[in-house]
């Protein structure tokens, strides 16, 4: 192929490094506009890192803190450039644009990079998905361009806001249903810029929990991705058709039913079909680059709704290059889910494992420090909720004591932060062997019947039943 010379302007990079050498009080201007991407002359660019550096670290951007990084750094090279570039007068009159046109370059040089991966894939005769999931980042990459300089109007927010407000109802609420309508009544169901952390210790719930609000929002019609990490699919809906049957879970996957019992599966499975879950196949990859990818085709393709994913923990990312550093790997994991989130407008609910802090305190229920070695979890989250079933402990101690134990069914959503809602715990059931949760007032929650379609999010009514 022939090589192509990726667009760049030198002089241009020279005259903006020369600004904000000379006059370091005008880093300001450009400080949002250009990050070290922009500069396409090698020695620039590490300038430019070094000042930039300087300056975010608060200190002043002077010659002999420039010259303090520089020789430390080994690149002593770079000083007889450093020199020229003081030396060379550049008025600061064209700076912001000069920036914007080196900003304009580099996403250029950017696209084009992208561009000549898809044509390799096409080449390669690569699978048409993955092509088109190359094809959506380049349209990122240029629709990011000028993400800090475009403005929203006045009236554009107020539309927005017209358009919340006219977002049609359903049971009193605007976003997914969970299939509780106690939480429901406190969430208003997912909504479209959700990202809901699910925290707990190890068996406390979390497969029930995404399982049961999975099913019920697809249940209902939302196009859903059920995305877990650690059990098989098989399970999952096992897990489901526990909930609609009645049957252990366990008795279904190994085999244990009778045939009568059988032929009721069989039928549950039959109105299930149709329902738009989606699973991920976790043998394929644990990365978050695969797993993003894959959320972006099933959005396009089934007009995914919302996308559960048990847990975060698992998850891996190969463009952390130290991939021991397990802050740095869910910090990453965390930016790249929150962005795809407000990418697709969609809610995104996270489970996390708690480690053994609250293991050692009288009350055992976490509280949000606990989640603080977790990274930025609570940072990016539009909600937190600690699961809590104290039947968990109960169990253990009764079986130690050898005394029989009945379950309560408590389980405590504990909202530990609800942006728009209100904080502390509520009291519901969970019968864990069915996969079952359900209000104390009840004793379960009526599935809907069949499969229909009632869009809350976007006020499309359809129907599949
Ligand atoms: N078929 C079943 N019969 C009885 N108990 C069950 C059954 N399936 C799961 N459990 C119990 O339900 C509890 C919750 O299970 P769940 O898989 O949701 O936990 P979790 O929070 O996802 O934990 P982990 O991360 O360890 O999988 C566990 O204590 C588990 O032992």
């Amino acid at each position: 192929m022939e090589q192509i010379i990726p667009p760049h302007a030198t002089e241009i990079e020279k005259d903006v490094l020369s600004v904000i050498c000379n006059r370091p009080e005008l880093v300001y201007q450009v400080e949002d506009l250009l990050d070290e991407n922009c500069f396409y002359q090698p020695d620039y660019k590490f300038l430019f890192s070094v000042v930039m550096e300087i300056h975010t670290s608060g200190a002043v951007v002077s010659q002999s803190a420039i010259l303090h990084r520089i020789i430390p750094s080994g690149r002593q090279d770079i000083l007889g450039t450093y020199q020229e570039i003081k030396r060379t007068f550049s008025s600061e009159k064209f700076l912001v644009k000069n920036a914007e046109i080196l900003a304009e370059y580099s996403t250029k040089r950017a696209l084009l990079t992208k561009a000549l991966e898809i044509l390799q894939m096409i080449q390669r005769n690569d699978d048409i998905d993955e092509i088109e999931n190359e094809v959506t980042e380049a349209s990122t990459i240029a629709l990011s361009r000028n993400k800090n300089t475009e403005a929203i109007s006045m009236d554009e927010a107020l539309e927005g806001m017209f358009d919340l407000m006219n977002r049609e109802q359903t049971n009193g609420i605007t976003g997914i249903p969970t299939g509780l309508p106690m939480l429901d009544k406190i969430t208003g169901g997912w909504e479209f810029d959700d990202k809901v952390i699910f925290a707990a210790r190890p068996g406390m719930g979390k497969t029930v929990a995404a399982t049961f609000h999975s099913f019920y929002g697809a249940m209902v019609g939302y196009p859903t991705a059920l995305i877990s990490l650690e059990v098989r699919p098989a399970k999952l809906v096992a897990r489901m058709m526990s909930n609609t049957s009645g049957f252990n879970s366990s008795d279904i996957t190994k085999g244990r039913l009778a045939k009568n019992q059988k032929e009721i599966i069989i039928e549950k499975a039959g109105e299930a079909k149709k329902i738009p879950l989606y699973f991920y196949d976790n043998t394929r990859s644990c990365d978050i680059n695969d797993i993003v990818r894959t959320l972006r085709t099933w959005h396009r393709k089934y007009g995914l709704k919302a996308a559960y994913l048990d847990y975060v923990g698992l998850c891996e990312d190969r463009m952390v290059k130290n991939a021991s550093d397990a802050t740095a790997v869910m910090n990453s994991v965390m930016k790249k889910l929150t962005r795809l989130g407000n990418q697709l407008g969609i809610p995104l609910i996270l489970f996390s494992q708690l480690n053994r802090d609250n293991e050692g305190r009288g009350d055992k229920r976490p509280i949000l420090k606990d989640l603080k070695s977790s990274g930025k979890l609570e940072e990016d989250a539009t909600r937190v909720i600690f699961l809590y079933r104290q039947d968990y402990y109960d169990y253990n101690e009764a079986e130690s004591r050898g005394e029989n134990f009945v379950p309560t069914h408590d389980i405590e959503y504990i909202f530990a932060k609800n942006r728009e809602g209100q904080l502390g715990p509520v009291l519901l059931k969970c019968n864990v062997a069915l996969n079952r949760m359900y209000e104390p007032a009840s004793m379960s929650v009526e599935m809907p019947k069949g499969y229909h379609r009632n869009d809350a999010l976007n006020g499309a009514k359809t129907s599949f039943s």
